[in-house]
């Protein structure tokens, strides 16, 4: 009896120490995760909080023309016109996202750091917080996010 009272109380005790173990598991692992959602990017440096102006997704959809080309990529507004012909992946590319969002074949061309870079030339705006997918709180995915 003595014994088996014994090892109902080591099994508590084990059931004890394996939540205790489950839970700082948990945190350990929500801790990181956490502080690499808050600075994911291909560079190295931590991102910067960047003042832009807000233009919204209708307003981009003006500019869908090779003599006036923005494009979208990971929320921000870029001013593509006269990079069009620059372009080493060629002008069409760019030309087939005129006014609209082009992360999802930008992410799949597998662009270089150097281009990822590049984009800053470009950028003139940011979309308003309600029109973001990628910089926002709860976004699509985090990783490979250009600062
Ligand atoms: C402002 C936006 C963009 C910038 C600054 C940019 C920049 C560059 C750069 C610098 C390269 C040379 C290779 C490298 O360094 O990765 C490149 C190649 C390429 N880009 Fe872009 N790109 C932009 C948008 C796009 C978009 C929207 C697409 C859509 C598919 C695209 C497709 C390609 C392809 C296919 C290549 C490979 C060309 C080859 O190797 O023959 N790019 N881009």
């Amino acid at each position: 009896m003595e014994s088996k009272k014994n090892l109902v109380e080591s099994l508590e005790t084990t059931n004890n120490f394996m939540q205790f173990a489950m839970n700082a598991l948990r945190l350990r692992l929500q801790k990181p995760v956490h502080h690499l959602e808050k600075n994911l990017s291909l560079n190295s440096e931590p991102e910067e909080e960047i003042e832009l102006p807000e233009i919204s997704l209708e307003e981009v959809a003006n500019h869908d023309s090779a003599s006036d080309c923005w494009i979208v990529i990971y929320d921000r507004i870029y001013d593509v016109t006269k990079f069009l012909k620059l372009h080493p992946g060629g002008d069409y590319v760019l030309l087939e996202h005129a006014g609209r969002d082009a992360t999802i074949a930008f992410r799949g061309a597998g662009h270089s750091q150097e281009a990822l870079d590049s984009l800053k030339k470009w950028l003139i705006g940011q979309l308003p917080e309600k029109e973001r997918i990628f910089r926002c709180e709860k976004p699509i995915f985090k990783t490979l996010l250009p600062n």
